[in-house]
């Protein structure tokens, strides 16, 4: 079998670093053709749906991708813009303000890109340009607080596929997950005290994250217990009591029971306890998406309302907000630790400088 060679191969030539961005992808276009090809990747994934393989097989080109594709491409409809799908232009913008933020911190010869796990950009199209660039050290960010082995695991799964099949491998450093990261804690405050200085407090803050199987985690993912910790940091860094906030899990897929408290039956019950107002961040989500402008922005929006709900509030994700950027380049950053960076001297001693400002 042939390897992918590095043909450039020359003595003498200076490492680069890259930092890879990487979240979930998103169909092409909201049509129902691109929709099945992007479940198909999606849904074959056996990280994604833990299920025989053959039986599953059949259940999904039999049944699903017959009928799911029609229906989610008029949900992408909705949320499409000119500029394409939320997740792929927020991931181009923070690609890009991380780029910006590592450079004005003296990172001037790091190499950052982005890729996604199912559609495009590829990893295998990625992650060879960045060989092509001289990358031989390189950092792996999947853009997903919480570890889960349907998404941070499967990112793996993608970057060792794509390494089995290269002659020369780079130094690899994989960020598995950062759901208690100071600057991420630090980050949704922010996001969160951002919207009450514009809208007020509601009754209720519910933290929805996407839902995995019960089964997931009764064997063994730490999904379910990272995203409690997140919250209570998050809560914790608001001054909230634990009355004053729930977490809930959305976006179920299929028959089985998945992590509950479930947010859709969550806002449907809430007005009849005395919750006349809510408002729903959604922290596993570093861009806003589908998930989080179509399910949580409207639908649940209409079961809360439509429940007796008065006031209904969606806060939108951190995306390309300063302070998640600054968060994002400090955890790069802090993994870059040991690695030989040429980091320009001059632009190194100014950020520092400015940063010592900042605190005084
Ligand atoms: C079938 C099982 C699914 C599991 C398990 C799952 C876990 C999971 N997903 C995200 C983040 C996102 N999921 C998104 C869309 C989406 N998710 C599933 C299914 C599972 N997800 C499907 C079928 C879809 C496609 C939309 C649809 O047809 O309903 C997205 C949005 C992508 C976009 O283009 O906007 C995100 C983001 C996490 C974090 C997670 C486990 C922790
Ligand atoms: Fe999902
Ligand atoms: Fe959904």
């Amino acid at each position: 079998m042939g390897y992918i060679n590095s043909k450039d191969f020359s003595h003498g030539r200076a490492d680069k670093i890259g930092v890879l961005l990487t979240n979930l992808g998103t169909p092409d276009e909201a049509s129902p053709k691109a929709l099945k090809r992007y479940l198909k990747q999606f849904l074959s994934d056996p990280r994604v749906v833990e299920v025989p393989r053959l039986l599953w097989w059949f259940i999904l080109n039999g049944v699903i991708l017959n009928i799911r594709p029609r229906r989610s491409a008029k949900a992408y409809q909705t949320v499409f813009t000119e500029q394409g799908s939320p997740l792929l232009f927020h991931t181009v913008s923070q690609t890009k303000a991380v780029a910006a933020e590592l450079a004005a911190q003296g990172y001037t010869d790091v190499v950052v890109d982005f890729a996604m796990r199912y559609g495009n950009p590829s990893f295998q199209s990625v992650l060879e340009r960045m060989m092509q660039q001289g990358v031989r050290k390189l950092i792996v960010l999947p853009l997903y607080p919480q570890y889960s082995a349907s998404t941070s695991g499967s990112t793996f799964d993608e970057l060792a596929r794509d390494f089995m099949q290269r002659r020369w491998l780079p130094d690899l450093r994989f960020v598995s997950h950062y759901h208690d990261n100071p600057g991420y804690i630090a980050a949704c405050v922010e996001r969160i005290k951002a919207h009450w200085q514009q809208h007020g407090q509601a009754d209720k803050l519910l933290f929805s994250y996407h839902g995995i199987p019960k089964r997931y985690l009764l064997n063994g993912d730490p999904y379910h217990c990272e995203c409690y910790k997140t919250s209570r940091l998050i809560a914790e860094g608001l001054g909230l009591a634990p009355e004053q906030y729930l977490t809930t899990f959305q976006s179920r897929f299929g028959r089985e029971e998945w992590l509950k408290p479930y947010t859709d039956e969550t806002l449907k019950a809430l007005p009849g306890q005395g919750v006349s107002s809510v408002q729903v961040f959604c922290p596993g989500f570093s861009a806003d998406c589908l998930e989080t402008i179509e399910e949580i922005g409207e639908e649940n929006k209409e079961y809360f309302e439509h429940a007796g709900g008065k006031r209904y509030e969606y806060i939108s994700a951190l995306n390309d907000r300063p302070e998640h950027i600054k968060a994002l380049s400090q955890l790069i950053i802090d993994n870059l630790q040991g690695w030989q960076v040429t980091a320009d001297p001059q632009r190194l001693a100014r950020a520092k400088q400015l940063n010592s400002q900042e605190v005084q």
